[in-house]
């Protein structure tokens, strides 16, 4: 268990708050070994540990918000397109199981009907999931019901400090037409989770 570190406003103390990632014991030494091979094709950052001075975790209390009465995750300054904002922690996992053959001596995989789990190497079944641990980037909100669009979006990136592949979340680049212009200062960072995260949700009422 990593150090208890201090945590950000607003942290939940259900919740612990992640400096670095924590592993889950489904992750291989192969695992390892792929996720602390630098990819020239990553983005490579200099990430900082603790609380992120960019953002806000912020009860959400307006009835028309679609996640009212839970969080979200707010920018405390403007934030020019393409900025990295902060690093999405979490406990690293591989989904199904590698150390079970037999997918029935598999441990129930909570994984995989968490609502804070991003998959960070599809080919090898690598997630990492912020359930019971994470950064600030776990409050962050679908845009849908919420704005027009999205004006953030995760992107894998190459952590300098540890030497390892992770996810990271990132104000949208401007695009071609100059259409985003970044997040203003109080505006609610939002990114898209895909159609997939609701498809597989439609039949829980969410
Ligand atoms: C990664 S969490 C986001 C943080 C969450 N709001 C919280 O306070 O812990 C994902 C969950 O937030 C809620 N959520 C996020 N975006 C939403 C949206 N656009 N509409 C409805 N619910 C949303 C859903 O309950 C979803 O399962």
């Amino acid at each position: 268990m990593p150090p208890k570190q201090p945590a950000p406003k607003a942290w939940p103390s259900s919740i612990l708050y992640l400096t670095a990632p924590i592993y889950s014991p489904t992750i291989t030494k192969d695992h390892l070994t792929a996720l602390r091979t630098q990819d020239p094709t990553l983005p490579s950052i200099n990430t900082t540990k603790g609380p992120s001075n960019l953002v806000k975790i912020t009860p959400i209390s307006s009835p028309t918000h679609p996640a009212n009465g839970q969080s979200g995750l707010f920018a405390s300054m403007d934030l020019k397109p393409g900025t990295f904002i902060l690093q999405y922690l979490g406990e690293i996992h591989c989904s199904p199981d590698p150390r079970h053959s037999n997918p029935e001596d598999n441990i129930a995989d909570t994984h995989s009907t968490s609502n804070y789990d991003l998959s960070l190497d599809r080919e090898l079944g690598i997630g990492v999931d912020a359930d019971k641990a994470g950064t600030e980037a776990r409050f962050i909100n679908d845009y849908r019901g919420v704005a027009e669009r999205p004006n953030a979006e995760f992107k894998e990136i190459w952590d300098e400090r540890r030497g390892e592949r992770g996810m990271g979340v990132f104000v949208l680049p401007e695009g071609r037409k100059g259409k985003n212009k970044g997040i203003r200062k109080g505006e609610e960072i939002l990114v898209s989770y895909g159609r997939g995260f609701w498809g597989a949700r439609k039949d829980d009422g969410e």
